[in-house]
């Protein structure tokens, strides 16, 4: 990252979430309800499992603002896990290991194993703990702050849910504006921009549910009203895209992203495949499409940024007959089912794209017009909106 930086902390069943972002100008507006609204949405999505009946994510501000305004300075974010008073024996902080409650089975799909290998442990919830997406929920609270400074400048995030397995609403919503996809997509409980559809989508998550299956799909994320520029072409590791990209394969269980069009682009003929340039008074260079999804040359365009994920299904599964694994001490095989875990996670997942992309922007923007005074900044993107059009 450029201007911005964050490290988050915390295990799954641990006491508290934190994360302390650096590089948030001062002055701009922030509320922990602000923040609390995206970690509500990112408890939601129909497939999620017993967990999210126990938490409630709710965000302390411990440092970074006072009356409402950020300082300048480092901004803690704390969240608790309500989770944790069941598992204060097993977490034990400061307590002596008993061998009780060891975790010596792998699952697949899950970083257990490797995890164990890497960092020498015997006990695989020392991994677990802190693979899990529980993490997420501060990556949610995060985003939130990025988001504010984006909305302050006029450009809206959004996501929706493409496809669910082999269901997927990919033709229902050609022509269908973003804003409008996004819109209905919030009234959805799996987070599809065609609501009406719901109950095919439920239907095939409960019966994934009973079998002790789980389903992966594919989520959108947009954002407009980007202005063009950021990011860079000079260097590799300047690329906008290529941060995206990161940013997404980031998150648990993301297999594929692409931008735009992505892996589409490569069946056409380069006619069909790129985005013609046009030019009128008062409005200044446009595309009529958006095949790139708002990004060239490793620069935001002006377009609407556009990117896709592929999410793998859950990897725990509640059948009895699960996925096979070995026990790391007793090498032998097992078979054992869990007794909780989501069935689909990528309404949730898709949330926490939001916040990644909003990550990413945010950065780009502070790198690009300064990182000091959020009014001052402010008014800089203004002059340079006005100059692009002009240009
Ligand atoms: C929002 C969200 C919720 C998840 N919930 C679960 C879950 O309940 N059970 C599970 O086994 N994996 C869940 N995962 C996926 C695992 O965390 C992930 O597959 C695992 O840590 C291995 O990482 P990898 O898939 O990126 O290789 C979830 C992922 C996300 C993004
Ligand atoms: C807690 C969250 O997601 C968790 C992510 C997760 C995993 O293995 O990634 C496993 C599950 O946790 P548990 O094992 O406690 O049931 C999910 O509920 C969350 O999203 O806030």
């Amino acid at each position: 990252m450029g201007r911005l930086r964050f490290l988050n902390a915390g295990e799954s069943h641990g006491p508290a979430l934190t994360a302390i972002i650096e590089g948030i100008p001062s002055n701009l507006e922030i509320s922990s309800d602000y923040i609390n609204r995206q970690l509500e949405r990112r408890q939601q999505g129909y497939g999620r499992g017993g967990r999210m009946k126990i938490e409630k994510d709710r965000v302390d501000i411990l440092s970074g603002v006072r009356f409402g305004r950020t300082l300048g300075s480092p901004i803690t974010l704390m969240i608790k896990n309500r989770d944790w008073e069941n598992w204060t024996d097993v977490m034990a902080v400061e307590g002596e290991p008993t061998g009780k409650r060891e975790i010596t089975s792998p699952r697949p799909g899950h970083a257990d194993l490797v995890g164990g290998i890497k960092y020498g442990f015997e006990d695989l919830r020392n991994v677990l703990e802190r693979a899990s997406a529980r993490e997420t929920t501060t990556r949610v609270a995060v985003g939130a702050v990025c988001r504010k400074m984006l909305e302050d400048l006029g450009i809206k995030i959004g996501s929706y849910v493409v496809s669910i397995g082999e269901l997927s609403i990919e033709e229902l919503i050609v022509g269908v504006p973003l804003e409008e996809r996004f819109e209905k997509a919030e009234k959805s409980v799996v987070r599809i921009p065609v609501p009406e559809e719901d109950d095919k989508f439920k239907k095939l998550i409960d019966m994934a549910k009973q079998e002790g299956e789980s389903l992966g799909g594919v989520f959108e994320v947009f954002a407009i009203g980007v202005p063009p520029g950021l990011g860079s072409y000079v260097q590799w590791d300047r690329r906008i895209d290529g941060k995206i990209a990161q940013a997404f394969m980031s998150i648990q269980a993301i297999k594929g992203v692409e931008m735009g069009e992505g892996f589409r682009l490569a069946q056409k003929f380069g006619s069909q495949a790129h985005d013609e340039i046009f030019w009128e008074k008062g409005r200044g260079f446009y595309h009529r499409t958006n095949r790139a999804g708002g990004v060239e040359g490793g620069m935001t365009n002006g377009e609407p940024v556009i990117v896709r994920a592929a999410m793998k299904p859950i990897p725990t599964l509640m059948r009895k007959k699960s996925l096979q694994s070995v026990n790391i001490k007793t090498k032998q095989p097992f078979d054992a089912a869990k007794e909780r875990s989501d069935v689909t996670a990528v309404p949730a997942a898709a949330v926490v794209g939001e916040a990644m992309l909003s990550i990413v922007l945010a950065d780009a923007l502070l790198e690009k017009f300064g990182s000091d005074n959020w009014e001052e900044i402010k008014g800089r993107v203004e002059e340079y909106r006005k100059y692009v059009m002009e240009f």
